[in-house]
């Protein structure tokens, strides 16, 4: 009903404001948009569901998180996909990994400072619900 819709409004509201935040620190640029698969023609051959802030803001207005934990699954993809793609000693390898550990730590504590659990714990009850 209309309340539920005022929730996911509120839902869609905060969590593109993380990711605009995200998207807007220097460490993260080369999380901002998919890997350009000319530039580098072996990623899907490694990583099997690439994702980008972008994509995640494009899904953001797709409508298609319901609950906080469902975008974090999505964010978690971006980091994770780095730590996979990048694994060699070499200094190219080591920075991309030291920022995508940088984004994980970064999402988890605006979750955990910015999101009341009550407000998750609603958004479930709806996805629950549907
Ligand atoms: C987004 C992401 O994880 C990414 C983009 S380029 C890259 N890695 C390289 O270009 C080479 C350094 N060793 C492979 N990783």
């Amino acid at each position: 009903e209309e309340q539920e819709e005022d929730v996911l409004r509120e839902l869609r509201l905060f969590l593109r404001n993380i990711t605009e935040r995200l998207s807007l620190d220097r460490r993260f640029k080369a999380f901002t948009k998919p890997v350009d698969i000319e530039e580098v023609p072996d990623y899907l051959m490694v990583i099997k569901k690439p994702m980008d802030l972008s994509t995640l803001l494009t899904n953001i207005d797709e409508h298609k998180y319901v609950t906080v934990g469902e975008f974090m699954a999505d964010a978690d993809f971006i980091w994770k996909n780095a730590l996979e793609y990048n694994p060699d000693s070499d200094p190219m390898d080591r920075n991309i990994r030291h920022r995508a550990c940088a984004l994980k730590d970064t999402v988890r504590a605006i979750i955990r400072d910015e999101l009341d659990e009550d407000f998750e714990r609603v958004c479930e009850e709806i996805r629950e619900s549907r």
